[in-house]
Parts: C-alpha cells; sequence; structure tokens
C-alpha cells in the first residue's frame, strides 16, 4: 500500500470522535456544542471531514484511485470505513457472575467508553411530558447529581409484551448504543426496572423538525433549505446503512432539532438491522470518472425484510414495494427521502388520497406531480422523481446507497465535509432548556413514577434476543438481552 493509501486509510479509521468526528487535533467534542461549531463560531482552518464525507475529499478520492481502477469494485476493510466499523468487545459483567466476562455486544468506535450503568430511575427528577408515542412517554429529566438535562424514553413492558413489539425496543438500544454520529440522537445510559425499560437519551432543545416546519410561513421551506436538511438526511442514512441498518421510519416528526438548527435522527424501533450484525464490508466501485464510491448498499446486501412497517397516520411515507408486500431493501429509506424533500418544498405529500387504500393505490400507480408554485429548479424535480422511483431496482441510491445519491446534481451545492458547521436554515427559538419552549405542551392523564421504580438487572442468558408475546411474570427473561450500559463520550469528564 501506498503512502498516501496509509494516509488515507488511517485518517478515515480516526475521523470519528462522540460528535466532533475528529478525535486528533484542537477542536473536540468539549470545545464544541455537541461537536457542531456554533453558528457563531469561527470555522476551523482544515476543513472537518466526517467518515461519510471522506470519498468527498479531493485528496481522497486521488489515494483511493490510485487504487482502483474504472469499472472495479473491491471491499473496503471494516475498520477503516465509519465508527460502526471500529468494533471492540465490551465486557458486560451483568448477569455473569464475579470474574466472568460476556461479550454480549460489539459497539462503534474508539470514542465511546461503554461501561456496566451508573445510573438508575432515582438518579433523575422528572421535570416535563416531551412526547409520547405507541407504548412510550418520553420526560425531560434533570439528573440530580449533575443537574443536565437529559431526554429519557420510557417504554412500560407490560405494552411492549402486549403489542409485541419487545424485538423493536431492544433493536432501538442496539442502534442508539452503536451510532456515534452527529445527526443521530446520543444515548448516555439504558437500564431497566421491572416495570419500564429506560433510555436516557442527549436533549434536542429545538423540538421536532415537524413542529418547526409547520410553524414557517407556508409551512414549508424554500429549495435551499430543503436541500440542506435532504443533506443532512442523507448523511445520517448512509451511516445507519454502513452500520447494516435500515432505518424504515423516516419522515419529519422523527427528526429532531438540536439547539444549534442541526438534525437529530431518532425513534429507531421500526429499523432492521441486516443479518450481519454490524453490516457487511462496504464494496468500493469507481464511477465513470474512474472516482471511487463507498457502496453503502452492499453494507445490507442480500437482505430483504418482509414486515410491513410504517407509522399510523404517516402512511403518505411507505414505499411502494412494502405496500405490495414484495420484501424491501435499504432503498426504502431513498424513497422515504423523497416523499420528505417534496413535503419540505410543498407543505404536503406527493400520493396523499382520501383514504389510506386511495394513497396506497396513488403511491403504487400514480407518477409524481409538481406543482407550479412553489417554483422549484429542474434538479431539484429530478432528484425527487428518481428517489420516487417506483421501482426499488432502478431508484437513485439502489446502486451504491448514499453516495449516489450525494453525486446527484441538486446536491452539486452541498459541501458534505463542511455540513454540520454550515448554519442551519432553521434556528429554533432560544431556549434554557426546563422551558421546552420548541415543545408543545402536553399533560399526562395519568402519571408515570418511573423514577420510584429499582433498578433491575434481567437474568437471561447473555446474548438471548427477547421472544415476542409471552406473560409480564416472565419478563426478566423477555427483557434479558436488553443492555444497562452507560456510553461515555469523547470530551465528556
Ligand atoms: N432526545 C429527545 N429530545 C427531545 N425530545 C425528544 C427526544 N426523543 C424523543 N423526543 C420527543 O418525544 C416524542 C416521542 O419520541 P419517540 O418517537 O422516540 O417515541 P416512540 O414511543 O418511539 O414513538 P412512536 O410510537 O412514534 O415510535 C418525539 O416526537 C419528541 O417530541
Amino acid at each position: 500500500m501506498g503512502a498516501s493509501a496509509t494516509k488515507f486509510l488511517r485518517r478515515v479509521a480516526s475521523a470519528p470522535n462522540a460528535k466532533g468526528f475528529f478525535t486528533s487535533g484542537s477542536r473536540s467534542a468539549s470545545n464544541t456544542k455537541n461537536g457542531y461549531l456554533a453558528p457563531t463560531d469561527p470555522v476551523p482552518p482544515l476543513p472537518p471531514m466526517a467518515v461519510s464525507d471522506c470519498m468527498d475529499h479531493a485528496d481522497s478520492m486521488e489515494t483511493m484511485s490510485s487504487g482502483s481502477s474504472r469499472g472495479r469494485s473491491s471491499r473496503l476493510p471494516r475498520n477503516t470505513l465509519a465508527p460502526s466499523s471500529l468494533k471492540a468487545g465490551i465486557p458486560n459483567g451483568l448477569g455473569d457472575g464475579p470474574g466472568k466476562v460476556a461479550f454480549r455486544r460489539t459497539y462503534s468506535s474508539n470514542s465511546i467508553k461503554v461501561g456496566q450503568v451508573e445510573v438508575g430511575p432515582s438518579s433523575f427528577s422528572k421535570l416535563k411530558l416531551l412526547g409520547k408515542g405507541d407504548v412510550g412517554r418520553v420526560y425531560l429529566v434533570k439528573e440530580k447529581k449533575t443537574s443536565k438535562l437529559f431526554a429519557m424514553k420510557v417504554l412500560s413492558k407490560k405494552e411492549m409484551i402486549e403489542r409485541k413489539k419487545i424485538k423493536r425496543a431492544l433493536t432501538e438500544q442496539e442502534i442508539l448504543a452503536t451510532a456515534n454520529h452527529p445527526f443521530i440522537v446520543t444515548l448516555y445510559h439504558s437500564f431497566q426496572s421491572d416495570g419500564y425499560l429506560y433510555f436516557c437519551m442527549e436533549y434536542c432543545m429545538g423540538g421536532e423538525f415537524f413542529r418547526a416546519l409547520q410553524s414557517r410561513p407556508g409551512k414549508c421551506l424554500p429549495e435551499d433549505g430543503s436541500r440542506f436538511y435532504a443533506a443532512e438526511v442523507v448523511a445520517a442514512l448512509e451511516y445507519l446503512h454502513l452500520m447494516g441498518f435500515i432505518y424504515r421510519d423516516l419522515k419529519p416528526e422523527n427528526i429532531l432539532l438540536h439547539q444549534s438548527g442541526h438534525i437529530m435522527l431518532s425513534d429507531f424501533d421500526l429499523a432492521k438491522q441486516s443479518n450481519e450484525p454490524g453490516g457487511m464490508p462496504a464494496l468500493i466501485h469507481s464511477d465513470a470518472n474512474g472516482v471511487p464510491l463507498i457502496d453503502t448498499m452492499s453494507c445490507t446486501a442480500n437482505f430483504r425484510t418482509n414486515s410491513f412497517v410504517g407509522t399510523e397516520g404517516r402512511h403518505q411515507y411507505i414505499a411502494p414495494e412494502v405496500i405490495n408486500a414484495q420484501g424491501h431493501t435499504a432503498a426504502v429509506d431513498w424513497w422515504t427521502l423523497g416523499i420528505l424533500i417534496y413535503e419540505m418544498i410543498y407543505a404536503t405529500t406527493p400520493f396523499k388520497g382520501q383514504e389510506r387504500n386511495d394513497t396506497f393505490a396513488n403511491i403504487r400507480l400514480l407518477p409524481v406531480h409538481f406543482r407550479d408554485s412553489p417554483k422549484v429548479s429542474s434538479a431539484c424535480k429530478d432528484c425527487v422523481t428518481r428517489l420516487l422511483d417506483k421501482n426499488e431496482k432502478t431508484r437513485l441510491g439502489s446502486k451504491s446507497g448514499a453516495s449516489e445519491v450525494k453525486q446527484h446534481k441538486w446536491f452539486t451545492k452541498i459541501n458534505w465535509g463542511l455540513l454540520r458547521n454550515t448554519q442551519p436554515p432553521i434556528i429554533p427559538s432560544s431556549s434554557n432548556g426546563v422551558d421546552a419552549v420548541n415543545f408543545r405542551q402536553l399533560k399526562e392523564s395519568r402519571s408515570l413514577h418511573f423514577e420510584d421504580q429499582i433498578l433491575s438487572v434481567a437474568s437471561s442468558t447473555p446474548g438471548t434476543p427477547g421472544e415476542e408475546g409471552g406473560s409480564p411474570t416472565q419478563t426478566g427473561d423477555l427483557f434479558g438481552a436488553f443492555s444497562s450500559v452507560t456510553l461515555h463520550h469523547d470530551g465528556e469528564s
């Protein structure tokens, strides 16, 4: 391997840290706001290069192209690719008895330290209800010891069993605990009591992107603003696909805003992991010009899932292959990106019908129609049309994934390497955090006293996935695979 190739690989492997992406140099997650530069911060002299962006960087391209010729594909060694690839078995002694070390999970990145859980339900005081989901509630909480604010997602075990949603919670924990990306919400602790599962996450003070969109004039964004958020979503999806996950639930409600205005993807309970945990190593293709591209589709290759997914009330986002129950791949995420872009621009989705079945018929049969107003560029229309290709095999992104989408001419203006240092089009109202100004006022009909619960550790064999169903008396076993962990991110004391 040539010196330049070695330099490239070293750069890629050492690039990400907790949220600032760079582990070397003076800028770390601790001197930025969660790794972002605040809009007023000076732009650093060297453009930071995210792992996901490395192929866009001129010298990286040069280096990689020296090792690959036109039209050839090769597998990039996993540990040169992404935080997810920097896997380390983390000893998790929970329930394993003294002296025993069980390698239950692999966690991403050299910048997250995973250890035995250091907190429990009583370590937090509940301040406010931020959001309600199907089986969970999300509270703004304050850690008593540090006075730090967090968002705490509390899931009722009883309801999860009744609604057969245990596996979803396990997948969500796995993704949150493994992910280390500026556009994916950060997990700090996960633990359980007899009655609940808890996810202690970064509090996204900017609230829901959906709500921010609703408060815009016309409930929409100009084309440039839409492109910015679409680009951040592409970066997050690229990362998830590299880890071997299909997100399957992209919609404005699941995009939260950091106080800086950058996006944070949340709610991973519909995500699906490929058969190979951590994803297949990515293929490197070279395009017609000999420029190498990381193929994120190859990370979930040979992986088709059949389950029908989609959130009630948001079936306008469901891809045709899901409706047709043909089985679906990571290409569903590119379809949903097309719907999202359309909704950001036109304040409505393209296939919405009177009833659910009308919407489904439109999704399957109608071509996408662009209104006369607002006027958008032909590149934008082309990008949306290509993402909303009903044939998943020819859809934009279906061949080599995110790199293909990033190369579309609509994204030419995006500087991928500086994305998170670019000022977002929407800056959320400033908040002292506790006031939760960017959230709806929610009332709880029945208060959940999760703080009184006793921390419990399930006793099943490590690594045994919880089965769906079963009776509440067996919950110790059903939730045995749920990892109770504390994650220390780079730059924290
Ligand atoms: N990290 C966070 N910071 C701030 N608010 C959050 C955070 N996570 C979730 N919320 C709020 O809680 C709401 C519900 O969260 P989430 O969608 O993760 O719950 P859920 O139970 O999985 O919902 P669903 O039934 O839609 O899957 C969000 O829409 C948001 O308003």
